[in-house]
């Protein structure tokens, strides 16, 4: 932009661009029936748009077609508008331009699978899931880009509540794509007065850093529960975004993604909020609960407890120091003691604050 010329000035941006565009009734699928299908379920329709809502169970869509309501999973909201949902698959694709795919990540790629004929070239498919596939650590674009290649394909992330977007409290997320197009289009299909859209190409970046922040929100929530204090609420959050981004940005991320939306404000959000499944597992386990009842107690989806798994396995194998994700790793699957990990991180070697500007060093005379 010229220097003298102010954001806003002559031609439209693409955010204004977006806004005009907003008016315009479009069909478009949610697929989940889940907790973040019905927030974005609930968004579109309120935006005036005609939403194909796929699940698959028979009894919710038949209460969301009668009641407006998922009581299962978001007890206490209504959805109204133009809302249609079905457990017929192939109906709910055919009919639109752009999918938003809310599975969680052990069943996404199933789910994607058995249904890819229903997809067509060209379609815009969006992966709304944080979470890793095991076999070969792929990421849901991945999945989507080997299952239905011939669909643009785009992710969104960022620090979005179900519990909060559903009661219309203010909220910005991140739509990442390699191609404007579906950038643009995601844009002007979510944004509103309480929901704002950032735009990233960091693909990657953006996705892994939406997969990642579960596992630290997992550690806050221990922290929270032992009563550890504010200064080690800070000390942990910003070590586990120098952890993340070191270990993201080794596999290719942009380490520039870590400062927005999808990297430090999804990470604030999951590790302060009680509203987060992830924290709410680790304080379980931080109080003393068994891991297994702490999630069957949740009864939702708490990714991190998986990928911990994955990015443990993946940080090992390519060698990216995560004493962290290593920690958690120790109480949640090697019987450790939490009092025992936090004395290990603790004494471990002093180094470098932010690594990309001083290296790490292994003896840690930074
Ligand atoms: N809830 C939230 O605040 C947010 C969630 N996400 C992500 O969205 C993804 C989905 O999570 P939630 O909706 O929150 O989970 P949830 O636990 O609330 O619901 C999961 C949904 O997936 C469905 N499902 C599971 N396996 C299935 C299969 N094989 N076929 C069809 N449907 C299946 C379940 O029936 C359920 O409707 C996760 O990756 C999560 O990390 C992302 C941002 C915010
Ligand atoms: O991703 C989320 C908020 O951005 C939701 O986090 P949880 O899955 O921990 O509830």
């Amino acid at each position: 932009m010229p220097e003298n010329r102010q954001p806003g000035d002559g031609q439209p941006s693409e955010i204004q661009k977006t806004y005009s565009g907003q008016s315009e009734k479009h069909e478009v699928a949610v697929l989940g029936g889940g907790s973040f299908g019905t927030a974005m379920a609930k968004v579109l329709t309120e935006n005036g748009h005609r939403v194909h809502f796929w699940m698959r169970d028979e009894a919710q869509a038949r209460e969301l077609s009668e009641k407006g309501t998922n009581s299962r999973y978001m007890p206490g909201v209504t959805l109204s508008g133009d809302l249609c949902p079905t457990t017929d698959f192939a109906d709910a694709v055919a009919q639109v331009d752009t999918v938003f795919v809310a599975i969680p990540s052990k069943a996404f790629r199933d789910v994607i699978r058995s249904h890819a004929g229903a997809f067509r070239p060209g379609q815009i498919v969006v992966s709304l899931t944080k979470g890793i596939e095991r076999d070969g650590f792929k990421l849901m674009s991945e999945i989507l880009q080997e299952e239905i290649p011939k669909t643009r394909i785009g992710v969104l992330s960022g620090p979005n509540l179900a519990a909060e977007i559903v009661n219309r409290e203010l909220t910005a997320t991140v739509i990442a794509a390699k191609v404007p197009e579906v950038r643009r289009t995601v844009q002007a299909l979510l944004g509103c007065e309480y929901f704002r859209v950032y735009a990233n190409v960091d693909v990657y970046g953006v996705e892994l850093a939406g997969a990642l922040k579960n596992i630290y929100a997992i550690v806050s929530g221990m922290a929270s529960a032992l009563e550890l204090g504010e200064n080690a609420r800070a000390m942990l959050m910003t070590r586990s975004l120098a952890e993340m981004s070191r270990f993201a940005v080794s596999l290719g991320a942009n380490p520039m993604t870590f400062m927005g939306l999808a990297g430090i404000g999804d990470l604030v959000v999951t590790c302060t909020s009680a509203k987060s499944r992830n924290y709410r597992v680790g304080y379980a386990v931080g109080r003393g609960d068994r891991l297994e009842d702490a999630v069957a107690e949740l009864g939702q989806v708490a990714e991190g407890i998986h990928t911990l798994l994955l990015v443990k396995e993946k940080a090992e194998e390519v060698g990216i120091y995560m004493p962290l994700v290593r920690g958690l790793y120790d109480i949640l699957y090697g019987g450790a003691s939490i009092k025992a990990v936090i004395s290990s991180l603790m004494t471990a070697v002093q180094n470098s604050d932010v690594e990309f500007i001083l290296p790490r060093t292994l003896t840690g005379q930074a």
